[in-house]
């Protein structure tokens, strides 16, 4: 609440600030009940590994006989959502595709993540967002917050702005019961030109999982900070020498079907930790619509194969 003015109305804002009055969601609100971690380990056990992407390419959507406007975003992401909604762990809204129609493919973005509330089903929202310190306050907000018209289960992060300048979401994840996934080892081929680079003998990418081992501790019985590992980055993880089974944390793995990324390779990246990762896959199960039964019976097909190629 703000009134009056001067220095009476300062410290009514500064008040309003400490006691989140003034910005939906911010870190304070009552945690969710059960953290982020264990609600994707239950529906990843429920419904094996996979997280379906809703990405709305202009080819799917004409393949879908669909045109490339909001109203053809809207049928396309409606359509995902009664197909994938109850049958995989997991559905990632790619960001990008909604943005790209302004404000009302947002508008889009925003009923598609309140649909998979609806029903029950995980979201995880890919935005890659980073930044720094304070304006990482306002994207924890605008994702992780619990009244945030586009909150999510879980966002996507980029650390490349310092693994600590994320550290409002991360505090606003653990506030609010929903996860991150942090960039890592991203499945495209330029990622290593950074990721892989050393620093004091140790790599970019391996600070990361420090910073997620670290922020995982005691948490079970998975946390809820993950990370993204490409199930194409091939050896990089051994020549690394990364413990992705001591992060404790979800490995988020794009690239399976479109990109190339396989069962065989998903085991030859995650090695040990092959029980934390849940493979993502976005154009190949998209491929299978426009109609319902035949994209629910890809997703499901697809799940199933994981689930028997990756079990230990
Ligand atoms: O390292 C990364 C991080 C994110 N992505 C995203 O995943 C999907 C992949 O789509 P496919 O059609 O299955 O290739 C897409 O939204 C990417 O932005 C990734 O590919 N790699």
């Amino acid at each position: 609440m703000i009134s009056g003015g001067g220095a009476e109305a300062a410290a009514e804002v500064a008040a309003d600030l400490a006691a989140s009055r003034l910005v939906p969601g911010a870190p304070g609100r009552a945690p969710g009940a059960t953290p982020f971690g264990a609600r994707l380990r239950a529906a990843m056990d429920d419904h094996g590994p996979l997280c379906v992407g809703i990405d709305p390419h202009d080819a799917l959507l004409a393949a879908w006989g669909l045109p490339s406007t909001v109203a053809g975003l809207e049928r396309f992401a409606a359509t995902c959502v009664e197909a994938f909604a109850g049958r995989v762990a997991c559905v990632k809204p790619q960001s990008a595709f909604f943005e790209r129609f302004g404000s009302a493919g947002v508008a889009v973005l925003e009923r598609t993540l309140a649909d998979l509330r609806e029903a029950g089903t995980l979201s995880l929202l890919d935005a890659k967002r980073g930044d720094i310190g304070s304006t990482m306050a306002a994207y924890a907000q605008a994702y992780l917050g619990e009244d945030s018209p586009l909150r999510a289960d879980a966002v996507t992060l980029s650390p490349f702005l310092g693994y600590e300048s994320l550290r409002p979401a991360l505090d606003q994840a653990a506030a609010t019961g929903r996860g991150v996934f942090v960039l890592a080892l991203t499945s495209n081929p330029e990622g290593a030109s950074v990721q892989h680079a050393m620093l004091d003998r140790r790599s970019v990418a391996g600070r990361v999982v420090d910073g997620v081992t670290a922020d995982n501790a005691g948490a079970r019985p998975l946390g809820s900070v993950g990370m993204v590992v490409g199930a194409t980055v091939g050896t990089a993880v051994q020549e690394l020498a990364l413990d992705l089974a001591a992060a404790n944390a979800p490995l988020l793995a794009p690239g399976v079907g479109a990109q190339g990324g396989t069962a065989e390779s998903l085991r030859a990246v995650f090695g040990e930790a092959l029980g934390n990762v849940l493979a993502s896959s976005s154009r190949e199960v998209l491929g299978a619509g426009p109609d319902v039964a035949a994209l629910a019976a890809a997703a499901r097909d697809t799940a199933d194969r994981l689930a028997g190629d990756l079990r230990g």
